[in-house]
C-alpha cells in the first residue's frame, strides 16, 4: 500500500457474528485474497481456547506469527466491547512486531445476534450472517445488523440445500441498513470473494486518507446471562452502562 509517511498505526477491521457464521473462514478468505498485496495480522477470540487461531494457523494464509489468540475467559462481547484493553494491547503488540501493518483483523467469540465491537478497538466492523441459520435472520434486527459497516450474507453455497432464498435475504439486510451495504459470500464463489476482497481495499484506502470515520453501532439489547449463584438462575442485563460492569 503506497504511503509516504512513516506508520504503526493499521486499520483494525473486526469481525463478528453468530457462533459458526463463517467468521474464521472469511478471515482466512481475505488473508488469502489480500495477503500478496497487503501486510496482515489477525488476533482471535475464544472463550477457553485458542481454537479460531490455530484453524488458521493449519490454514496456512499467514504467517503463524502474525496470527495471535485472545482467550476472553467470559463472554466474548465483553472482551470486544465493555474492556477491550487486553484485544487493544494484542492489536498493539502485533503492530509493533510486524510494523507497519496495513490491515488487523480482530475476529470475535461466536456470540449472539447483539454482540458488536466497541469503535476503541476497531476502526469497521462486518457482521456475519449465514443462510444455514434461517431466511429469516436478516429480519431480527439489531446493532450488528442494521449498523455494522458491512453485513455478510455466507455460505450463499449452501442456500439451495436449507430452502433460502439468498437475493430475499440480501433485500431484508439492505432494508434493516438504510442504505449500508450487504455481501451474499461463498468462499466457493470467487466472484464473491473478489467484492468482498474490494470492500476492504476501499474501507483501507477511506481510512488512510481520513475519509473514514468509525461508528459505534450502537449498545447490545438487554440479554440473559446464567449463573447458578444467582437466586434466579441468571441475570438479565444491558450494556447501555460500562463503569463497574462485570460479567462471569
Ligand atoms: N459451505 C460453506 N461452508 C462454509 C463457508 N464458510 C465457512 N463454512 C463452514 O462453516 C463452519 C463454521 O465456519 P467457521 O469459520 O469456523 O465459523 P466461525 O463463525 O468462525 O465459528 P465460531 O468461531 O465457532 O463462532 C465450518 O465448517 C466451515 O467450513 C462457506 O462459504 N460455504
Amino acid at each position: 500500500m503506497p504511503d509516504s509517511a512513516p506508520r504503526t498505526r493499521s486499520f483494525r477491521l473486526g469481525v463478528a457474528g453468530p457462533v459458526g457464521t463463517g467468521k474464521s473462514s472469511l478471515i482466512a478468505t481475505v488473508c488469502q485474497a489480500l495477503a500478496d498485496d497487503l501486510e496482515l495480522g489477525v488476533i482471535t477470540n475464544d472463550i477457553f481456547t485458542d481454537e479460531d487461531a490455530r484453524m488458521l494457523k493449519a490454514a496456512g494464509v499467514l504467517d503463524a506469527e502474525r496470527i495471535r489468540a485472545v482467550e476472553t475467559g467470559a463472554c466474548p462481547h465483553t472482551a470486544i466491547r465493555d474492556d477491550v484493553t487486553e484485544n487493544l494491547l494484542a492489536v498493539e503488540d502485533l503492530e509493533r512486531d510486524f510494523a507497519p501493518l496495513d490491515v488487523v483483523l480482530v475476529e470475535s467469540g461466536g456470540d449472539n445476534l447483539t454482540a458488536t465491537f466497541s469503535p476503541a478497538l476497531v476502526d469497521a466492523q462486518i457482521f456475519v450472517l449465514d443462510v444455514a441459520g434461517g431466511g429469516d435472520v436478516a429480519r431480527k434486527g439489531g446493532p450488528g445488523i442494521g449498523r455494522a459497516d458491512l453485513l455478510v450474507v455466507n455460505k450463499t453455497d449452501l442456500a439451495p440445500y436449507v430452502g433460502v432464498d439468498v437475493a430475499a435475504m440480501v433485500d431484508d439486510g439492505l432494508a434493516a441498513r438504510e442504505g449500508r451495504p450487504v455481501l451474499a459470500l461463498s468462499r466457493h464463489d470467487q466472484a464473491s470473494v473478489g467484492r468482498l476482497r474490494e470492500w476492504v481495499l476501499s474501507m483501507l484506502e477511506a481510512h488512510v486518507s481520513g475519509r473514514h470515520t468509525p461508528v459505534d453501532p450502537g449498545p447490545m439489547a438487554p440479554h440473559f446471562h446464567a449463573d447458578p449463584d444467582h437466586p434466579d438462575g441468571g441475570l438479565t442485563h444491558t450494556h447501555a452502562h460500562v463503569p463497574g460492569h462485570t460479567h462471569r
